[in-house]
């Protein structure tokens, strides 16, 4: 991979791109430097897929492996939408060895994004509900596009299903116990500027000005020594990734049971219903 320039890689369903170059913003060459760029681009939602998931991890890998990046800016391609959350599909109507294999992918994720070494900014372009909020919960920094389409928050509770407690964790370590708690019993989806208000997002800036805001937040945080910020990130989140750790494959049964049940399939397929007929 190019050093010296900001890199973009597209993760898309059905295809393992190579890593196209792609100019951003107005920072200088130095700036850039050691910065990649993952594009999430699943249209028309970018939900998270097995598929998605599986090439999101392979893309961190490899950019954790390569020691000329430092940090990464998460965003997407999808007009509009940062990612719609989970993909509902794969939780309705499958088998359940095809339930584990997709909550293992979600852990995954998960804890490569929260343990990152890389310093993760998320370019939040769009609205951003359920697992596309945990996405960027996740990050070091969020940078929220200010249009009112745009919201942000863990909604499971409409769905008739209950946020992970390290969906929960996640949260909680962000905006605090009380936020969490109205947030996550009421599905809260918060616009822009309640978004910033309750900390859920760092920064809310007109939508041409999210990537290159993106990148100046990346250059103060890339000004800081590697070892020592790797050090703190892994003392502060640690002891919550490592609950998730410790109790991975009995997260995994409690999924496959919740998500068996009769009364939690209906309610997926009926929310799944709800999105298809908006339309019309
Ligand atoms: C023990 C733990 C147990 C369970 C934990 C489960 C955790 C789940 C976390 C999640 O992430 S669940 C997903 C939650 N996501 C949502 O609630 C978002 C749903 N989508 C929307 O609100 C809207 O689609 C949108 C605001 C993102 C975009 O709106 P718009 O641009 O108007 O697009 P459409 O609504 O027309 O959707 C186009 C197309 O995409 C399908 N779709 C939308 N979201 C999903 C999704 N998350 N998974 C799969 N498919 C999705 C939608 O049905 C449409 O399909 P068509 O076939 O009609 O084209």
């Amino acid at each position: 991979m190019a050093q010296d320039l900001v890199d973009g890689l597209l993760i898309k369903a059905r295809s393992h791109l190579p890593p196209p170059s792609e100019p951003l913003g107005k920072l200088s060459k130095r700036d850039r430097k050691g910065v990649a760029v993952i594009k999430l681009k699943n249209p028309p939602v970018n939900s998270l897929s097995l598929e998605v998931l599986t090439e999101f991890v392979i893309s961190l890998e490899k950019l954790e492996n390569d020691k000329t990046f430092r940090g990464v800016i998460v965003t997407s391609d999808c007009p509009g939408i940062f990612s719609a959350g989970l993909d509902l599909t794969e939780m309705c109507g499958k088998s359940q060895a095809h339930y584990a294999e997709f909550w293992r992918a979600v852990q995954e994720l998960w804890l490569r994004l929260y343990l990152s070494n890389l310093v993760l900014i998320a370019a939040i372009n769009g609205v951003s509900p359920a697992g596309g909020c945990l996405i960027s919960l996740t990050c070091d920094y969020r940078v929220l596009a200010d249009n009112p389409k745009y919201n942000i928050g863990l909604n499971e509770t409409l769905l008739g299903v209950v946020a992970p407690s390290w969906f929960k964790d996640t949260l909680v370590n962000t905006v605090g116990h009380r936020t969490a708690e109205r947030a996550l019993q009421l599905g809260l989806l918060f616009p822009p500027a309640e978004a910033l208000r309750v900390g859920m997002v760092d920064q809310v800036v007109p939508e041409d000005q999210v990537h290159s805001t993106a990148l100046s937040v990346m250059a103060q945080w890339l000004a800081v020594p590697d070892h020592a910020r790797q050090l703190t990130k892994s003392l502060m989140r640690k002891p919550t990734a490592d609950r998730l750790v410790k109790q991975r494959d009995a997260d995994i049964q409690y999924f496959l049971q919740f998500v068996s049940r009769d009364s939690i399939q209906k309610s997926l397929r009926m929310y799944l219903d709800k999105l298809r007929q908006k339309k019309g």
